[in-house]
């Protein structure tokens, strides 16, 4: 039989459950999924290796309107994931309000084939449902179109159908037992960071950075050190805490995650550094992987 393979990019606004999506069909829990909008900062990759097929997912951030650096620089990740598409997902969110014109006119530039999949079907009644199919079929004319619940894996199915069927014919990108081009360390980051999206409010998420400083693998428990970055004092102070309780919950909740990814005991200590401004300080976003 021919072998298939290709990548798909999921692409949409903040929040459409792109990332929820993603972890369905990749059946891992590769990117953090919290209920706060532009938690996806990275393109990640995401492997699905059969015998006749590869499909290579990238999650990618929700498209805004850039505000500063750091979201010109995601914003670029998109363009990317659209260059490099076979098939591009687009997911919508089933009651979203905010005009998709940004998110359009990427899609009418594309020659991937399109999939628009109306998500959170859950939230809706069923002649929503038909309404939005129509009202994408005639703003988009997709090659295909499905309503789902990615939460509660719900018509997930025919995503992955359409997925597998308009894959073009190609052999295999990656080595058939790699299921991400993402390494251990980033996984651990970003489960640090997943937490602070949990445990924060306001801007202090999108204000934090988080860097692994040291992972050291020994046979029964792995070193992690890990700098959270903020913007000012006042940021460093929440993060902490009164008398380091909060960080102490970032801490705790982060390591489980960790020690369940790595099937190890994992020893986990974490450091607050203020840089003013990272998120505008081109070096800055360099070092974090934001930019070339
Ligand atoms: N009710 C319902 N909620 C969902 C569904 N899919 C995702 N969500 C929720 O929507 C929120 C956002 O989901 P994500 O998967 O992080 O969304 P995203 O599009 O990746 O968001 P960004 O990273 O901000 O671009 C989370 O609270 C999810 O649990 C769904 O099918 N039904």
């Amino acid at each position: 039989m021919t072998h298939k393979a290709g990548f798909v990019s999921i692409i949409g606004k903040p929040n459409a459950g792109k990332s929820t999506l993603m972890n369905q069909l990749v059946g891992e829990k590769m990117a953090i999924i919290t209920p706060k909008a532009q938690t996806t900062r990275h393109r990640i990759l995401g492997i699905v290796n059969d015998e006749n097929y590869q499909i290579v997912f990238s999650d990618t951030p929700g498209i805004i309107k850039p505000n500063y650096k750091l979201q010109e620089n995601m914003m670029h990740f998109v363009d990317d994931a659209l260059v490099d598409a076979d098939i591009l997902v687009f997911v919508t969110d089933i009651n979203e309000r905010q005009d998709e014109e940004d998110v359009l006119e990427k899609l009418k530039k594309t020659s991937a084939k399109v999939l628009v999949v109306i998500n959170k079907i859950d939230e809706s009644q069923n002649e929503l449902i038909e309404e939005k199919i129509n009202y994408w079929k005639e703003k988009l004319n997709p090659e295909g179109i499905v309503g789902c619940s990615a939460l509660h894996a719900y018509n997930v199915e025919p995503v992955m159908s359409f997925i597998i069927e308009n894959l073009p014919v190609h052999p295999p990108y990656y080595e058939k037992d790699e299921l991400t081009d993402r390494s251990e360390r980033f996984f651990v980051s970003e489960m640090i960071r997943e937490k602070i999206f949990k445990f924060y409010k306001k801007e202090i998420p999108y204000s934090t950075e988080v860097i692994i400083t040291s992972f050291k693998d020994s046979k029964d428990i792995i070193k992690i050190s890990a700098e959270i970055v903020v913007e000012r004092d006042s940021q460093k102070n929440i993060i902490i805490g009164a008398g380091g309780v909060m960080l102490k919950k970032v801490g705790t909740y982060a390591r489980q995650d960790m020690e369940e990814f790595l099937h190890k005991k994992v020893f986990l200590e974490m450091f607050v550094k203020v840089i003013p401004d990272w998120r505008n300080r081109e070096n800055y976003l360099k070092s974090f992987g934001y930019s070339e």
